[in-house]
């Protein structure tokens, strides 16, 4: 946690949250704390209109405002669901499609950079101690920018470069959370891309198969079956973590006005200088402080 000396006391700022730390992402069914370590993982949640995905991707991005050592990547379709988070965020992307190839590439040069690191130092994967930024790239909704605008070649390329950063990233501290309405097998989460995102939340969905789609084939024969939440339980869902046993939970429902309040300060305690001793302003002309 940083201070700022504010006539000579000293005050914290910043809650020093990391991209490494638990992320807080609600209640299980027996009412016990819900937290994921998403920093080595990534994270898929489907589930149909109203099922709860932005609840759940607000308590991650609020998580990841708050931490001193996150960029957040917003690829947001209809602009508005993540545009609280645009001026904290260090790149936005809006519903333009040759916009978000673009972006995804340059994370796929900064997975490339962070190998080479990697390689140089004879390591497998970044740790807290390394003292390096984690990227968050968020994606809502997939299936706007992987089948609905563009051509298909443009949508083929944006599927092949998110899949390489879901795989590549997790590693070297590039992570992706990625929502869809629309679970489908055969453009939207093709097994080969959904298998390889290490927690996986499904809201409730239309279908045993939607809800399959997402955490996995066999669950709902199982019990696991997110068409079995009823339309009104908006947040609960059934996560899985990779090699568990999906968990039914509730996402925390966070109004605008206190996403607002949290961006807001996070806003500030990412501010590029520290304010100034009361001391040492002049009455007479402005205070120049280094950024
Ligand atoms: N945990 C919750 N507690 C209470 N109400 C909730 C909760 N989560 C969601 N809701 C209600 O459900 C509505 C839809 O939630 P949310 O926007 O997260 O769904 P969504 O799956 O992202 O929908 P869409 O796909 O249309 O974007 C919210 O506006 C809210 O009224």
């Amino acid at each position: 946690m940083g201070t700022v000396t504010v006539s000579g006391r000293s005050v914290p700022v910043g809650c020093g949250l990391s991209m490494f730390d638990p992320i807080y992402l609600g209640r299980d069914e027996f009412g016990r704390p819900v937290y994921v370590r998403l920093v080595y993982k990534n994270l898929l949640s489907g589930g149909e209109p109203g099922s709860g995905k932005s609840t759940l991707i607000n308590a991650i991005c609020c998580h990841a405002v708050l931490c001193t050592d996150v960029r957040l990547v917003l690829f947001d379709g209809k602009w508005v669901e993540l545009g609280q988070y645009e001026d904290v965020a260090d790149k936005f992307v809006g519903p333009d499609l040759a916009a978000a190839i673009i972006t995804l590439k340059r994370l796929q040069t900064v997975v490339d950079n962070r190998y080479a690191w990697l390689r140089a130092h004879g390591r497998r994967k970044i740790e807290r101690s390394d003292g390096l930024k984690v990227t968050v790239a968020v994606v809502d909704e997939l299936a706007y920018f992987s089948a609905t605008v563009g051509s298909k070649q443009e949508q083929e390329e944006f599927s092949t470069l998110l899949r390489d950063i879901v795989a590549r990233g997790r590693a070297c501290g590039v992570i992706v959370v990625a929502a869809t309405q629309r679970p489908s097998g055969v453009d939207i989460i093709p097994a080969s891309l959904r298998d390889i995102f290490g927690y996986r939340h499904a809201g409730r969905c239309t279908t045993a198969d939607s809800s399959d789609l997402v955490l996995g084939r066999g669950w709902a024969s199982q019990g696991f079956d997110a068409s079995t939440i009823a339309p009104e339980q908006s947040g609960v869902g059934y996560l899985l973590a990779e090699g568990g046993v999906p968990v039914l939970m509730k996402t925390p429902w966070m109004t605008d006005g206190q996403i607002e309040a949290v961006v807001d300060y996070a806003a500030w305690t990412r501010r590029t200088h520290t304010i100034p001793d009361p001391a040492e302003v002049s009455d007479i002309a402005p205070t120049l402080v280094a950024a």
